[in-house]
């Protein structure tokens, strides 16, 4: 058995990233940039009023100074003219400064007769300009690698940049196997199960960035399981869930062998996960998870989020660790890396008491995994421990 560690770092060593593609902007959320990006043009591309108000020539004021107002600036109409002393120009907020302006009095400070403006007194101290570029100028980058949210997709916007270098979606394809398995909404014999991790991890991987492709699920015979892996070529990474352990069904393996699995390793001192596989066949990275629905979520969160990161051009590694205070005392560990389902609340984490990896009720109510080290002894109330949050 290799530790974790090790078995993360063969697993990045499964693949590369994956060639860049141009999409529309609308379509950019949650994709990977892949090329720096260069802003087009300054923004705001001139100076322009923050406020609704007057545009004046000149900044030092005082209650009763009195200005002829000479027209008017409004967002995308521009004032022609130019503002001199003892003028204003109507401005709104979003328009281009008129030449010669200096400062905007916001509307509520002025009192308007006609076309003159008084000041009140006590007026607002600001000048309300937003200078030319003062968000971004032209050439200014927005830097790669990135996963884009809503606030880039806005920025790439403003820079008018419409058409994005993004890292294709590294194809996932997800094998289960099993005949005690049918799908979600199917009517399963008495004697079966729905298949449910295979579902997760799907979700799990779209989140991460990746397509997925779900094929049938195999029965436990060396033609079925054969048949789904010859559907699987073109994939960038085939996940199987089941069959990995050492029970006379547990095929995996020696299928995927006959298919041609340059196999890296098998089995990881950890818990729950021990039975996990991880190899090649040809171009396409392979992942042999075990069945157990809980191991197989929290393979996925510890090694196939990384990979897929790694797909993506992103930074790729073991998952963040927090320290935090346990909430309740802990029992010796044994000997393999054990993660422990657990909430982290009110500063503190709590395992919870269950921890068999089946238990989907449990993973669906943590927030977290404790990380306990091989041979970890046990551990009281309030002692630090390691977290990775989910
Ligand atoms: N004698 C031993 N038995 C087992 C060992 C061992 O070392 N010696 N390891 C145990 C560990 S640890 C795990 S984990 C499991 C993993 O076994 P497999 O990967 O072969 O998984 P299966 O036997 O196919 O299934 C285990 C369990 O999970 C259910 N399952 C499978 N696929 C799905 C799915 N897609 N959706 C929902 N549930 C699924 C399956 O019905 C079984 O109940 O082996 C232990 N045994
Ligand atoms: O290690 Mo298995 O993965 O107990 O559930």
């Amino acid at each position: 058995m290799i530790s974790v560690a090790d078995a993360l770092a063969a697993v990045l060593k499964l693949g590369s990233p994956v060639d860049v593609e141009l999409v529309p902007l609308i379509d950019a959320d949650g994709r990977v940039l892949a090329q720096d990006v260069a802003a087009t043009r300054d923004q705001p591309p001139f100076s322009a009023s923050a406020m609704d108000g007057y545009a004046i020539s000149t900044v030092d004021v005082a209650a009763g100074d009195t200005f002829t107002v000479i027209g008017e600036a409004a967002a995308g109409h521009r004032f022609d003219g130019k503002i001199d002393d003892g003028q204003a120009v109507r401005i709104f907020t979003g328009a281009p400064l008129p030449v010669g302006a200096q400062r905007v009095i916001i509307q509520e400070d002025v009192t308007r007769a006609g076309s003159s403006i008084t000041l009140r007194e006590n007026i607002d101290k600001g000048h309300h300009i937003r200078p030319s570029g003062g968000d971004f100028k032209v050439g200014d980058l927005l830097t790669a690698p990135r996963r884009l949210g809503p606030s880039d997709v806005a920025l790439l916007a403003s820079m008018n940049v419409a058409l994005v270098p993004v890292r294709r979606r590294p194809v996932v394809a997800i094998i289960a196997t099993g005949d005690e398995l049918v799908s979600p909404g199917e009517t399963p014999r008495d004697d079966q199960i729905i298949a449910s991790n295979s579902l997760g991890l799907a979700a799990m991987f779209r989140r991460a960035g990746a397509q997925t492709r779900l094929l049938p699920i195999a029965k436990d015979t060396a033609s079925s399981l054969e048949m789904d892996l010859s559907l699987a070529e073109g994939a960038d990474l085939l996940v199987t869930i089941g069959g990995a352990s050492v029970g006379d069904r547990d095929i995996v393996a020696e299928v995927a062998g006959t298919m041609g699995l340059e196999r890296d390793f098998y089995k990881v001192a950890m818990r729950p996960g021990k039975p996990l596989m991880a190899g090649r066949i040809g171009k396409m990275a392979m992942i042999g998870l075990p069945g157990n629905p809980v191991s197989s979520m929290v393979c996925g969160e510890l090694f196939i989020r990384p990979l897929l990161d790694h797909f993506l051009g992103l930074p790729a590694g073991p998952r963040a660790r927090i320290s935090l205070p346990l909430a309740q005392p802990l029992d010796a560990n044994s000997q393999r890396e054990h993660y422990m389902r657990a909430n982290i609340e009110d500063g503190a984490v709590r395992a919870f008491d269950r921890q068999d990896s089946s238990l989907l009720t449990v993973l669906a109510q943590a927030n977290a995994l404790i990380v306990r080290p091989p041979n970890d002894p046990a551990r009281a109330a309030g002692e630090r421990t390691e977290v990775i949050a989910l």
